[in-house]
């Protein structure tokens, strides 16, 4: 109930537009349905002279004075229209607030999708390499719908509950006693079968805390997927993903269990309350037949509708826990959003310095008392064992992690008092693991970038030695290159990725061993290019590659985070 309140608190007017309609639709219904009993007893009670044998009851009474004050005479046709008429304007009611419904799902899964999608991008880089890739896709493909579909179900729940209110409204002025009893009958029912609806709620928060595991381990097996293949043990995937697709498996059965077990058995329990009802109505009651016909149908079908909100209300139970996990993920995105600084423009003119910084993550200590200075228009590089911190100060220069303590400056000015974006946007990054996107060379450099012409793409491949091998592709620059890149080898797939840092004419480039897969001579051409680029920009590179490091003007030398220790050679 809480999800659907949240929801009609976000889409008020969807929401409003759609009750409306339910509730109007509900009216034709309802006075369809009130022209029945009229009818039927024209049709069984009528004398030959064409008028009615007994005096007309409440409910007759009520529509006899309806179509009196209509000029409309009740004859078996004009009620027959009537009835055709209410149940016409019923049927267009419906699918406008069914096609509200579906409109609505379509939204909330697109707003929850968009919103998550923001709130992550936004979310602090600490935060962000937490999360599982996989849970990232499951909260994005499988939560989103599944929000969608509670949503769905919840208004689907609603529709059917507003029908049975009117069945039961007719009902209640044919016979608000045999109403009454009925009603009492299907609460005891709904009540038995609730324990039903309990389990598949239990079987969905399964599901759903099941699907983000799997998924991650999933997306995380799929990326290790050639080693496992090259050393023959890819059985070790299906042992780690057998365990939890298993378990998901025992969920979704319950759920199916449940629902099928609440199908059947409601409706089994329905007939027969209304069997004894009938009975007890005619058999011992002796009540008129019409009458008792007349409360069959309309406590039948009311009896019938309530199930279905049950049913209903049992399927948003499965799902909504997704929604739940999906919008705890969106809090937990939004409270670690990263400040974007402050609104100065840096131009890097001088240069960038790290002064007296300390960095630890979650208590390990990376950096302690460490300074650095790269300065504008020369080429940085930074060498050092392993796990040094090369890496984390190169986060710390684009501003993706902020220092304990310390300051970074550049061209003087503190680091908080720069605009990030406009800091990062000046940024040319080529990371140590050349991931490419499943797509051409040309969108793998200008990143799918309107204003960036083809002209432009070939230029920055050109610039990063990439052209001779682009040209010879079955299709040059339009080439798909894979999932990933698969289809180019490491020191193509990082040449392209060179490209794609130079083309937005970069005022600080930053290589985190960009130059580790090429072999000697595109790496010698690749340095000749760098050299030459220090005249427009500045270059910090991360290398365990002598040859970048003989061609830097600056070389830092990192020993490993125990005993922080820094020297500067000036080449
Ligand atoms: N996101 C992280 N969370 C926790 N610890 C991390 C994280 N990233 C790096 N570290 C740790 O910080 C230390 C420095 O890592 P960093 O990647 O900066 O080293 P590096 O010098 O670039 O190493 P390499 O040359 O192997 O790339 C390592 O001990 C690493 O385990």
């Amino acid at each position: 109930m809480r999800l659907m309140l949240n929801l009609f608190r976000a889409y008020p007017m969807a929401s409003f537009l759609m009750v409306l309609a339910l509730f109007f639709s509900g009216l034709a219904e309802g006075l369809g349905l009130s022209a029945m009993l009229p009818m039927l007893k024209i049709v069984l009670n009528t004398d030959p002279s064409g008028t009615m044998a007994e005096p007309p009851g409440q409910m007759e009474q009520m529509v006899l004075d309806v179509l009196a004050w209509a000029g409309i005479p009740v004859t078996l046709g004009a009620l027959l229209t009537l009835i055709v008429v209410a149940a016409t304007f019923k049927a267009v009611l419906l699918l406008i607030a069914q096609r509200q419904v579906g409109y609505t799902a379509a939204r909330v899964a697109t707003d929850l999708r968009l919103q998550i999608l923001r709130n992550m991008m936004r979310s602090r880089w600490h935060f962000f390499l937490h999360q599982p890739a996989g849970k990232l896709a499951n909260t994005l493909a499988t939560e989103a719908q599944r929000a969608a579909d509670a949503y769905m179900n919840g208004a689907t729940a609603l529709t059917f509950f507003i029908q049975a209110l009117v069945y039961t409204s007719v009902a209640v002025v044919i016979s608000w006693k045999a109403t009454l009893l009925s009603l009492i009958g299907g609460i005891v029912i709904i009540g038995l079968s609730h324990f039903l609806v309990r389990i598949t709620r239990k079987a969905g928060q399964k599901q759903t805390d099941l699907m983000v595991s799997l998924m991650s381990h999933l997306t995380d097996t799929l990326q290790s997927v050639k080693p496992l293949k090259a050393m023959a043990r890819e059985h070790l995937a299906d042992e780690l993903l057998k365990h939890e697709t298993n378990r998901l498996n025992k969920a979704l059965r319950r759920q199916v269990l449940a629902s099928a077990a609440l199908n059947s058995g409601q409706d089994l329990m329905f007939i027969m309350v209304i069997a004894f009802g009938v009975y007890l109505a005619l058999g011992i009651l002796s009540m008129d037949f019409a009458i008792v016909l007349m409360l069959a149908v309309t406590l039948g079908r009311g009896y019938n509708f309530l199930g279905k909100v049950q049913k209903q209300y049992q399927k948003m139970m499965q799902s909504e826990s997704a929604y739940w996990s999906l919008i705890d993920t969106n809090r937990r995105a939004e409270e670690e959003q990263e400040h974007l600084g402050g609104h100065a423009t840096p131009a890097l003119t001088k240069g960038i310095a790290l002064r007296d910084i300390a960095f630890s993550y979650d208590g390990n200590t990376v950096l302690s008392g460490f300074d650095l200075d790269i300065p504008a228009h020369q080429m940085t590089t930074l060498v050092g064992p392993s796990g040094s911190g090369k890496t984390t100060i190169i986060d710390l220069v684009i501003g993706l992690l902020r220092p304990d303590t310390g300051q970074i400056t550049i061209d003087d000015r503190p680091f908080e008092e720069i605009d990030l974006k406009a800091w990062r946007r000046m940024v040319g990054y080529v990371p140590q693991e050349t991931v490419l996107l499943h797509d051409s060379v040309l969108h793998n450099v200008s990143l799918g970038d309107p204003q960036i012409s083809e002209a432009r793409v070939e230029a920055a491949l050109k610039q990063a030695g990439a052209w001779d091998f682009v040209q010879d592709l079955p299709e040059g620059i339009h080439t798909l290159v894979g999932e990933r890149g698969g289809r180019l080898s490491g020191g193509q797939r990082q040449r392209v990725a060179i490209a794609r840092a130079l083309i937005n004419a970069p005022q600080l480039l930053i290589l985190d061993e960009a130059t580790s897969a090429l072999d000697p001579e595109s790496e010698a051409a690749i340095i000749e290019t760098l050299r030459g680029l220090r005249e427009q920009l500045t270059i910090l590179a991360i290398t365990h590659n002598s040859s970048l490091s003989d061609a830097a003007d600056v070389v830092h030398r990192l020993e490993p985070a125990a005993a922080p220790k820094v020297a500067t050679d000036e080449a």
